[in-house]
């Protein structure tokens, strides 16, 4: 695949060393210094562009990505409540997007994980609460994940919202905790990113899952998953 990177940070770069071993390309790097030279036509060279960007970046990009007619892998956080009028976009132009708060396969497994024990734990005296710890750079505060796994879990749960906790700790890839609490016993599941190479990776598998598509998507459905 030739790669647009929207976004040459964290992920960007390690996107870019993965992506260069499994001997794909990256074309274009776009980030705040040349972000605003660049136009659609800079991006028409490549099958596929990624975005990880920031918070308030993200959609431009996306809407960068759909002008030049090229599929877009969204990992940036921070602009989901905006999603409806984005996949409006996508569908006018009949262009492909696919976008997750996390990539890295551990993540969804644990996301399925946690609607299965809430759906089972419904009827039971437990309350929710949701933790999450990232490195101190990070813009967004709940993180996008722990954001998909409150909306599972309140679903699965009958509509209760959860309580989420941040913090930020120098370092920290990403630490997701879901705890249900009771008067007799508690239960806890935890996910720990050891890096950034299971999101890194995630992008990529869905950067060549989405290529010859058009439409919306996220990791449900490259995973197969409900
Ligand atoms: N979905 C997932 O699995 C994951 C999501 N994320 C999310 O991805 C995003 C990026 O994370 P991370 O790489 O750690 O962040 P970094 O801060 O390390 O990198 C952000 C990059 O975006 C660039 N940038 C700033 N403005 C623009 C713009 N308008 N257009 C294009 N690029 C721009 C920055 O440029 P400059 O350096 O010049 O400022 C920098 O290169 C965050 O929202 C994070 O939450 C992170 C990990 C996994
Ligand atoms: O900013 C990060 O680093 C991460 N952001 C994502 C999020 O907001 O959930 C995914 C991952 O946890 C790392």
């Amino acid at each position: 695949m030739k790669i647009t990177l929207l976004g040459y940070g964290k992920m960007g770069r390690i996107i870019e060393k993965l992506a260069t071993e499994d001997g794909h390309e990256v074309v274009l790097r776009v980030d705040e210094n040349n972000r605003a030279q660049i136009t659609a036509a800079d991006l028409r060279t490549c099958n596929v562009a990624i975005d990880f960007s920031r918070p308030d970046a993200a959609i431009d990009n996306i809407r960068l990505a759909l002008e030049a007619g090229v599929p877009v892998v969204v990992g940036t956080t921070g602009w989901h409540d905006r999603l409806d009028e984005v996949s409006g976009w996508v569908a006018e132009k009949g262009g492909a997007l696919f976008y997750a708060t996390n990539f890295s396969i551990g993540v969804n497994l644990f996301f399925a994980t946690a609607r299965y024990l809430a759906s089972r734990i419904r009827a039971e005296p437990y309350t929710a609460s949701i933790e999450e710890t990232h490195h101190t750079e990070k813009l967004d505060a709940p993180s996008g994940t722990a954001l998909t796994l409150e909306e599972g879990v309140r679903k699965a749960l009958g509509g209760q919202p959860i309580a989420i906790a941040s913090y930020r700790e120098d370092q920290v890839p990403g630490t997701h905790l879901l705890r249900f609490a009771s008067p007799i016993d508690t239960l806890e599941i935890v996910h720990t990113a050891h890096s950034r190479e299971g999101f890194a990776r995630g992008a990529l598998a869905a950067a060549e899952w989405v290529r010859h598509r058009s439409g919306v998507f996220t990791m449900s459905d490259m995973l197969s998953q409900d």
